[in-house]
């Protein structure tokens, strides 16, 4: 004879099931599901905690914490992904868990769902103190000379070991392919939104982050900067389109690349702008084997444990209508730079 189940028994069903799902959802849905019931409510609240602990959802080395003292918001709601992304629509995700238990401790290509890294190298390799080529790991005058690391004579490109060479994460010449290794924090500021903090000193030149998000066609930057620039009107939405354009010794322009993490992205979605250039400087670093660079921010002086990472967003101040800028320098030009993509 079959039993009835007791209300007990499909209660806990509820809760398992509701672990499972309820990482998922936006904040929206999460809000909404937990208007439902009791146990609802105390599931989504805990998932809000958890995101509100951790901005990189486990996948750098340590949480990234968000802080706001402004209003209610507990975090910015994007999906995490520490490295470039091609953003055919077919390879970005929809969803990423984020809030579980269990969240912690996996590969993040796996967790982004349907994503590879353009620039993941995985395993370590035989060779784990360097590259395949002849001089790696040789110390010459200078520390590590590997034919790997070469500078164009322009500070700001970087070239440094990549699929091409036979060495894993640990080679030192994939400064900038690992984890991001400070210890950061995102602070919500009453008119300049979120914004990344430093919680620990960091030496001048320490490497910080890269620019991570999704690779977009020019084409499809032009789209996404209208649609963005309409929704910026209404208030409370913050673009993170970034648009690089790598120039010939002459002068002349010689490639673009538009990194967007408004929607995929990392922590430094949230840098802002400031006029004097704030305490943070930006290299183009290519992996050999790779075609697309990557847009990396290093600290350009010493940086106190509280004090904002800023950089500046460019010279160029194309549009009438710019958004108002509160970096707060000396400097400060009264508008963000902006300019028609
Ligand atoms: C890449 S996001 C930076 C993170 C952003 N504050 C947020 O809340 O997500 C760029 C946007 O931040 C805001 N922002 C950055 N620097 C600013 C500044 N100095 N003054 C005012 N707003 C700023 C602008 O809305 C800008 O479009």
């Amino acid at each position: 004879m079959s039993r009835v189940q007791s209300p007990r028994t499909d209660h806990s069903w509820l809760v398992q099931c509701a672990e499972l799902v309820l990482p998922w959802l936006t904040p929206t849905e999460l809000a909404a599901i937990s208007l439902t019931c009791k146990s609802l409510y105390q599931i989504s609240k805990s998932i809000t905690l958890r995101r509100s602990s951790d901005a990189s959802r486990g996948f750098e080395k340590f949480p990234i914490p968000f802080h706001n003292s402004v209003d209610d918001q507990p975090y910015a709601f994007f999906l995490y992904t520490p490295s470039q992304i091609p953003s055919s629509s077919s390879q970005c995700p929809q969803r990423q868990s984020w809030g579980s238990s269990s969240a912690a401790g996996h590969n993040w290509a796996g967790r982004l769902l349907g994503v590879e890294s353009v620039l993941w190298v995985g395993g370590s390799g035989d060779n784990v103190n360097g590259c395949d080529c002849q001089n790696c790991g040789e110390e010459g005058d200078g520390g590590q000379r590997c034919p790997c690391l070469i500078f164009y004579g322009l500070e700001d490109v970087v070239s440094e070991c990549g699929p091409s060479c036979g060495c894993g994460l640990e080679c030192p010449n994939r400064a900038t392919q690992r984890e991001v290794s400070v210890r950061l924090r995102i602070v919500k500021h009453v008119r300049k939104g979120w914004g990344l903090y430093a919680d620990q000193l960091i030496p001048n030149g320490q490497f910080i982050c890269e620019y991570a998000g999704e690779l977009l066609t020019t084409k499809e930057a032009r789209r996404r900067q209208q649609l963005y620039d309409e929704l910026a009107l209404g208030g409370h939405f913050s673009p993170a389109l970034l648009v690089v354009r790598e120039h010939l010794p002459s002068g002349k322009a010689c490639l673009r690349f538009n990194f967007d993490a408004t929607r995929i992205g990392n922590v430094a979605r949230f840098i802002n702008h400031s006029c004097d250039g704030g305490n943070l400087s930006t290299a183009l670093v290519r992996s050999s084997g790779t075609l697309i660079p990557r847009l990396c921010f290093y600290a350009s002086k010493d940086i106190e444990k509280d004090e904002e990472l800023t950089f500046s967003y460019g010279g160029v101040r194309l549009r009438s209508k710019g958004l108002q800028c509160f970096c707060g320098s000396s400097t400060c030009f009264g508008t963000l730079p902006s300019e028609d993509t």
